[in-house]
C-alpha cells in the first residue's frame, strides 16, 4: 500500500520554481527521509502534502485522498509536528497534551504519550518554562496524540542534545514499529541513516537520487579507499577489491595505520547536491 503518491508536482512562487516536477512514493509503514540543502523545496513539498499549501500542477494522494480537498476526517489521520508553535505557554505540559487530545476522535492516553517523549517529570511544568529541546518533545507529543497513521516530522531534532536525539530516535522507531508511516525532513545525515528505510535527495526542486541509505547514489558499490603508512609516508589507493589489495600489500606482515573506508552517506549526499544537473 502507498501512503503518499506524488506525480509531476510543481509549485512556483512569483515565477521562481520551488518544486519543479517531483515524483515520489512513500509506502505505508515506512520511515522516509527527505534530504536537501536550504531552499531545495522540502518544506514546500511537505506543506502541499499536509494540505497547507496549494500546488500549481501534479497529482498528489495522501492516505488515499487529495490533501487539497480532503476534510476533517482525513486531517485526524495525519500528525503534523510543527517547528514550535508558541501558543498555550501558560498551560502545563499535561494540560497542553490533553487539550490537543480533545481535537481527535480516538486519542492515545495523555500520560502514555508524555512518557513516550520523555517528559513525565515535566508533566506539571508550564510550557513557557521548558527548555528548547523539551519544547520540541512536546511538539512531537502534540503531533502524535491523535494516533495518526502518517506523521510529518520537519527537522525534528534541531537543537536537541545528543541524549535527547537518541531518545527521540527511539520514539520514532517505536511509532514505526507500531505501523505509523513517517515522512521526515532532516539536515542530519546520521539521523537519516539511523531512522530511514528509504531516502530521497531533493535539490533545486527536483529529486536527484532515491534509495535506501546504504545504496543511495551507488554507495554500496562505490570503490573503497585503502590507506596505510609505509617507509615513503602515508599511502592511499581506491579499489574495488580491498581484501585482495591488502593481502598483496601485507604479505603476512602488519601494515601500519591500515584503514578501509567507503563513502559515508554524507560524502554521497554532498556529491549528489554538488552536481544536481548532471543527475537530474
Ligand atoms: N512563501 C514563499 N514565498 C516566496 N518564495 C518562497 C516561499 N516559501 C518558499 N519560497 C522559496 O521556495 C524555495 C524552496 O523553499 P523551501 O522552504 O521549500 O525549501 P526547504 O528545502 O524546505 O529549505 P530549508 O532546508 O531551508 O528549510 C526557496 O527558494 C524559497 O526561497
Amino acid at each position: 500500500m502507498t501512503a503518499i503518491q506524488i506525480r509531476g508536482l510543481r509549485k512556483s512562487y512569483n515565477e521562481v520554481a520551488a518544486v519543479g516536477g517531483v515524483d515520489l512514493d512513500v509506502r505505508q509503514g515506512e520511515v522516509f527521509a527527505l534530504l536537501g540543502p536550504n531552499g531545495a523545496g522540502k518544506t514546500t513539498t511537505v506543506e502541499i502534502l499536509e494540505g497547507h499549501r496549494h500546488r500549481d500542477a501534479g497529482d498528489v494522494s495522501v492516505l488515499g485522498e487529495d490533501p487539497g480537498t480532503a476534510g476533517r476526517a482525513w486531517r485526524a489521520r495525519i500528525g503534523i509536528v510543527l517547528q514550535t508553535a508558541n501558543d498555550a505557554a501558560e498551560l502545563t505540559v499535561r494540560e497542553s497534551v490533553r487539550h490537543y487530545a480533545g481535537y481527535y476522535p480516538s486519542p492515545a492516553p495523555v500520560d502514555e504519550v508524555i512518557e513516550q517523549v520523555g517528559l513525565t517529570e515535566k508533566a506539571g511544568t508550564r510550557v513557557k518554562a521548558l527548555s528548547g529541546g523539551q519544547r520540541r518533545r512536546l511538539d512531537v507529543a502534540l503531533g502524535v496524540i491523535g494516533r495518526p497513521e502518517l506523521v510529518f516530522l520537519d527537522e525534528p531534532t534541531t537543537g536537541f542534545d545528543p541524549e535527547a536525539r537518541r531518545q527521540f530516535w527511539d520514539l520514532v522507531r517505536s511509532l514505526a514499529a507500531g505501523g505509523t508511516t513517517i515522512l521526515l525532513t532532516t539536515h542530519y545525515l546520521d539521523e537519516a541513516e539511523a531512522l530511514a528505510d528509504r531516502v530521497a535527495v531533493i535539490a533545486g526542486g527536483r529529486i536527484v537520487a532515491e534509495g535506501t541509505p546504504a545504496t543511495l547514489g551507488g554507495r554500496s558499490t562505490a570503490k573503497a579507499t585503502v590507506s596505510w603508512l609505509d617507509e615513503s609516508g602515508p599511502r592511499s589507493v581506491l579499489t574495488d577489491t580491498p581484501t585482495a589489495l591488502i593481502a598483496e600489500l601485507s604479505q603476512g606482515r602488519e601494515l601500519a595505520e591500515l584503514t578501509v573506508t567507503r563513502p559515508s552517506l554524507e560524502d554521497t549526499y554532498l556529491e549528489l547536491i554538488g552536481r544536481p544537473r548532471d543527475l537530474a
